[in-house]
């Protein structure tokens, strides 16, 4: 039954009139080349009969309201279905919060991207639609890159928007990867999809990116795409880029990069992220303050519990700032430019 309303080619739509869950599980063949499994609402595999090497996870909405990447993966994965672009390397996509989603809104009750890595069980006992979404989601990754043999190149692009404008419209979050190397070849990759823009975390977080990162060793970036615009409302055309880098590396079609080149990418190492302490936690600057916008040593940043929190270095460039955050949540991040960082 569920299977009949994929006739129509349109998996966003099956997924958001099922936003809890589905009824079981279906499968079925694409000609004979291609073998489909819907593991649950919003989650899609693509297992080509002979597959290229790579296990490539497309996550978007994780947050309901960052629809650019909604649309785009849905592109994606009615093109597959309608058999007008053919994967050859395994696929899983993942429409994070469906019900989220459905409600217009970043959360429903508590923002998903901060429970990952095992977070959704802490405390154990408290359960919300993100605790256990991200709980299954987890289980679908491991499923995913567990179920063939080791050695295969694992990529996991979480797909975001932003909620400002940014300096670099399309950038990357890169997690922090202690004792591997960031590949330029990635790097590379997302500079070619239109993503010049690349932060170096520097330390462990519960996002869905540093999930696969750390426990399966995948290739795996938070990407933000642009800001963040109703259902609908996104220019796709600014997303022509993307989606042909994605198309290429789902059919394995050659990707053409060039070499890594410092030059040709903006790099940033995350210097510090300052969280909320106390309610009262407040930006000195203006809503309206673009992402990456830089401040010089000195000038006071945010204001909490009557301290001045100021920048730090010689100048900081701001990201995601937020003062309307859960106490113990990150307010924003700092970024310096990244001069020594391993790339190879
Ligand atoms: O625009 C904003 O303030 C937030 C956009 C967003 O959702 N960003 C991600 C980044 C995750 C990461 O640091 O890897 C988030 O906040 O979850
Ligand atoms: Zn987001």
């Amino acid at each position: 039954m569920l299977q009949a309303l994929l006739d129509s080619k349109d998996f966003l739509a099956l997924t958001l009139a099922n936003p809890h869950t589905f009824d079981g599980t279906f499968s079925f063949k694409l000609g004979d080349h291609t073998q489909v499994e819907v593991w649950d609402t919003g989650v899609i595999v693509f297992e080509p009969v002979h597959n290229e090497g790579k296990d490539i996870v497309l996550s978007c909405g994780v947050h309901g309201n960052e629809t650019a990447p909604i649309e785009l993966c849905n592109g994606l994965i009615t093109q597959l279905l309608q058999q007008k672009i053919i994967a050859k390397q395994r696929t899983l996509f993942l429409i994070g919060n469906p019900l989220a989603i459905n409600n217009g809104t970043r959360i429903i009750d508590e923002n998903m991207n901060r429970l990952f890595s095992g977070e959704h069980s802490n405390p154990p006992g408290l359960i919300n639609p993100e605790r256990i979404r991200a709980k299954k989601l987890e289980a679908y990754v491991d499923k995913f890159y567990t179920s063939v043999t080791d050695g295969r190149q694992r990529i996991h692009y979480d797909l975001h928007t932003a909620m400002r404008a940014s300096k670099h419209e399309k950038f990357a979050i890169y997690p922090y990867r202690p004792g591997r190397a960031f590949s330029g070849e990635q790097i590379m990759f997302l500079a070619a999809s239109g993503v010049d823009t690349v932060l170096f975390h520097h330390e462990p977080t519960t996002t869905f990116s540093y999930f696969s990162s750390e426990r399966y060793g995948a290739d795996a970036f938070t990407i933000e795409l642009g800001k963040v615009y109703p259902m609908g409302q996104n220019d796709m055309t600014r997303f022509i880029a993307t989606h042909e880098m994605f198309m290429r590396l789902i059919t394995a079609k050659p990707l053409e990069l060039t070499d890594f080149d410092a030059d040709k990418v903006n790099l940033y190492q995350v210097c510090r992220v300052i969280n909320k302490h106390a309610d009262d936690f407040e930006f000195t600057f203006a809503t309206d303050v673009e992402n990456f916008r830089s401040f010089p040593k000195g000038f006071v940043l945010a204001r909490e519990g009557g301290q001045d929190i100021k920048v730090e270095q010689e100048f900081e460039s701001i990201v995601f700032p937020n003062a309307k955050v859960p106490i113990g949540n990150r307010t924003v991040i700092c970024l310096i430019p990244a001069v020594n960082a391993h790339v190879r």
